[in-house]
């Protein structure tokens, strides 16, 4: 696949997102560095490779704690726009950080089959605190895309970071939600016959089993499915991520559609960034939409990250329940992050 075919089909795919540009260009003239921390591993390297072609990134810096000189190398020889640095160990984080606007973590260890995000806490709960609090000094007012699972808790851990190191803005402090939707929209357009670059369909609540809810009621174009259709929906939506844990038997999780969806949301928050109108992306962020300090809903997102995080719109009774079933396990996955913080 060219770099042609790629860029357009991210291009495709962000229009047909929430994001609505209204004729506005981001201006790929503006300087913006772009970290990733985790850039050698499964997801670190395609997402690599995307954010390469991306045109509004002017640098890019590539964080691991070892495997980036190669992969930075590889992917600096693609001619588009990036100067690409890759940074290797403790001793070279500080500069992977320095100067960045956006930095995306996908630092971390994966799942293997038989075991929930929350088993990947004990491991990846310090690895994002001690990343977060490198960002503090190196780079406190970059927008944060946290990739790292478990989300619903590696996003308090993050806050709690900031907030003791006197740096939190929660406008720029993302849980990247952007395969749920990715995954809704695929399934959705499977059932409904509907084009799938035409397909929206919000997710909220959090990266988890049940606290990822779709919310097919207000999926675009509508469908006339039936109420065990959106049930088969919602699950398999739920558990997209088990399904890939599951096929790939071992070898970790979803990497490709996560990069994908990575590349996705961090182009929102350039193009945020850059001032373009009305881009809207559903992001697991500070919230007051319910009485979760947490929760993933549809974000606006401008120069400062979230410029305002929308309310979750109408919804069903099937719709309702969910939502009342997964706030006590996001509540608990919050809190144990909160703690950690705290603790450690
Ligand atoms: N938010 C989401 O929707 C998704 C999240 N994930 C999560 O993303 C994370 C990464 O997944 P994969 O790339 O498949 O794992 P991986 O094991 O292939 O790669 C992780 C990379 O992180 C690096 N790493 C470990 N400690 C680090 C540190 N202190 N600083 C910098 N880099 C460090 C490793 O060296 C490795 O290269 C996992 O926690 C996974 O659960 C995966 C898929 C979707
Ligand atoms: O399922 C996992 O462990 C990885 C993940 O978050 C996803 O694919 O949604």
């Amino acid at each position: 696949m060219t770099a042609a075919i790629l860029r357009s089909a991210l291009r495709r795919s962000a229009a047909a997102s929430y994001s609505s540009s209204r004729g506005f260009a981001s201006s790929p003239g503006q300087q913006r560095k772009v970290a990733i921390l985790g850039a050698a591993g499964g997801i670190g390297q395609p997402l690599s490779l995307l954010m390469k072609l991306n045109p509004l990134v002017s640098h890019l810096s590539l964080y691991d704690i070892a495997g980036t000189p190669g992969v930075a190398a590889d992917v600096s020889h693609i001619n588009t726009r990036s100067e690409v640095r890759g940074y290797a160990g403790d001793d070279q984080l500080g500069q992977a950080l320095e100067g960045s606007d956006l930095v995306i973590i996908p630092a971390g260890v994966p799942r293997k089959p038989g075991m929930t995000r929350d088993d990947l806490f004990k491991i990846n709960a310090g690895i994002v605190k001690s990343l977060c609090e490198a960002i503090s000094k190196y780079c406190p007012h970059a927008l944060v895309n946290m990739i790292s699972n478990p989300v619903n808790s590696t996003v308090p851990i993050a806050a709690e970071v900031f907030k003791k190191k006197g740096v939190y803005d929660e406008r720029r402090l993302f849980g990247v939600t952007t395969l749920d939707v990715v995954r809704a929209k695929t399934f959705y357009a499977g059932k409904a016959n509907a084009n799938v670059a035409d397909v929206n369909v919000p997710v909220i609540g959090g990266h988890a089993g049940i606290t990822i809810l779709p919310l097919f009621s207000q999926a675009t174009p509508s469908a006339n499915l039936s109420a065990e259709e959106i049930t088969a929906l919602t699950k398999r939506t739920q558990d997209g991520g088990t399904e890939v844990v599951e096929a790939k038997a071992g070898k970790g999780s979803a990497t490709l559609s996560m990069a994908y969806a990575g590349a996705i949301f961090a182009d929102a928050c350039l193009k945020g960034l850059n001032g373009v109108p009305d881009v809207v992306e559903c992001s697991f962020v500070q919230s007051t939409v319910t009485e979760l300090p947490f929760f993933a809903s549809k974000v606006r997102l401008g120069k400062n990250g979230v410029e305002e995080v929308l309310g979750l719109g109408p919804m069903t009774d099937f719709e309702k329940q969910g939502l009342e079933a997964l706030k006590p396990e996001l509540k608990s996955s919050i809190e144990k992050g909160i703690a950690f913080a705290n603790t450690n």
